[in-house]
């Protein structure tokens, strides 16, 4: 089920909006509109649905419309045009459209914001700033204090419970500012940049940490980034953005694999795409493999083969006609003791990462075999093909 289903919003800011709507409809662009009405329009027509459980990254360079994006969801932003609903229990509240007490309830108990300035009231402790809105929700100074402990235990800071915001490092206040925001159990989370202030080491690992709790508290989650290597790294799903419209949405792999305008292909190009790639994307299939006296060549140079019975079945394998020994590799096991000389079979689906890592420890390909058969390998060319971002196609729209 869709937590939030964002369907042809508009979002103008400015005097003159039905005018400004009628301009856009008439396909004048953000500068024209500026210039006729003095609006400004920071979102246009944005479709996507949110599943319950997600992590949604909008992406784009800045006054692309993310934010304008994200507010709209817990009415910080009003729509100006469209229906933006968001899950209530069995129902879906439009937020465009709702009354101020069902918004407050919504605000209340259902969406919770994270933002980049962590927001943080600085004469409140550490632990009243997380308990900080749990009062709203009409909960008892003890109960609140306990489910406040609870959260900074998660985020590893119940030692500091009693410290001020202004004693705590920039990575730490905003841990305390995710504490805050799982404090209030709401089901959905809207982040703003939450880690664009911290340097890469603490950014890194509170993206992890976010990771980790989403996977453990199921929350449904919009976070804007404008950096396409944190939005590949945390997000389940994609929505790039730019001037005000929502120009491409799908799962990591296929934004870096199916890039639809030169804009997406420009920062898939400047990212690493190994955390979001898996063997079958890069493989170089069987059928593409050169065949000498009956056997499958992996490389030329030093005669490195593998046969394959005629169910495609992988029976032994060679290099200078000394026999390879042959391993099934799976994951979660140690690439580490990997000795040089073995000539490692994994499924199609094995993170290029791993794929790299076994290269570098057998100095052979990887054979990739699915349902028992082989179906592709990994070699040297298709891993610098990774690397140097030639996996892709543009798919110009
Ligand atoms: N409250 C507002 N009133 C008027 N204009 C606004 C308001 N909020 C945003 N805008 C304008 O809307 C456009 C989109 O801004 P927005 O903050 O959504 O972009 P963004 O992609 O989040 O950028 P950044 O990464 O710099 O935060 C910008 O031109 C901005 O000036």
């Amino acid at each position: 089920m869709a937590a939030i289903s964002i369907r042809n919003v508009d979002v103008v800011f400015g005097e003159n909006i039905e005018q400004s709507l009628a301009l856009l409809d008439q396909g004048s662009s953000r500068q024209e509109i500026i210039e006729t009405t003095g609006d400004v329009v920071g979102v246009a027509n944005a479709s996507i649905e949110v599943q319950e459980g997600e992590i949604c990254v909008l992406m784009g360079l800045s006054g692309s419309g993310k934010s304008s994006l994200l507010r709209a969801v817990n009415g910080l932003n009003a729509v100006s045009r469209g229906e933006l609903l968001v899950q209530d229990g069995d129902q879906m509240v439009d937020i465009a459209t709702c009354d101020a007490s069902t918004l407050l309830h919504m605000r209340t108990s259902k969406i919770s914001m994270v933002f980049q300035k962590f927001a943080l009231m600085p004469w409140m402790s550490v632990v009243d700033n997380v308990a900080f809105g749990l009062d709203m929700k009409g909960m008892s100074k003890q109960k609140r204090r306990a489910k406040a402990m609870e959260k900074l235990e998660m985020v590893g800071l119940s030692e500091w419970k009693d410290k001020f915001p202004h004693e705590l490092s920039g990575g730490m206040q905003q841990r305390v500012g995710l504490a805050r925001a799982f404090a209030m159990d709401s089901d959905i989370l809207l982040m703003d940049e939450p880690f664009s202030a911290l340097d890469p080491l603490i950014r890194s690992q509170l993206q992890d940490e976010l990771i980790e709790l989403q996977q453990r508290l199921n929350k449904t989650i919009l976070f804007v980034s404008h950096d396409l290597d944190e939005a590949l790294k945390i997000g389940t799903h994609i929505a790039i953005m730019e001037s005000a419209k929502i120009i491409q949405h799908g799962k990591p792999e296929d934004i870096v694999l199916n890039p639809k305008t030169p804009y997406v292909a420009d920062f898939v190009a400047h990212t690493n795409p190994l955390n979001v790639l898996c063997g079958r994307s890069l493989m170089t299939l069987v059928s593409d493999l050169p065949i000498v006296n009956g056997e499958c060549v992996l490389n030329p140079h030093d005669n490195t083969v593998v046969n394959v019975n005629a169910e495609g079945v992988i029976t032994t394998a060679s290099r200078q006609g000394e026999a390879l020994p042959l391993h099934h590799w799976s994951e979660g096991e140690d690439i580490e003791r990997m000795a040089e000389g073995l000539l490692v079979i994994a499924s199609p689906d094995v993170p290029m990462r791993s794929a790299i890592e076994i290269r570098y420890k057998t100095g052979l390909p990887l054979l990739l075999e699915e349902d028992g058969r082989l179906v592709g390998i990994l070699s040297d060319k298709d891993f610098y093909h990774a690397l140097l971002g030639k996996h892709f196609t543009l798919d110009a729209a």
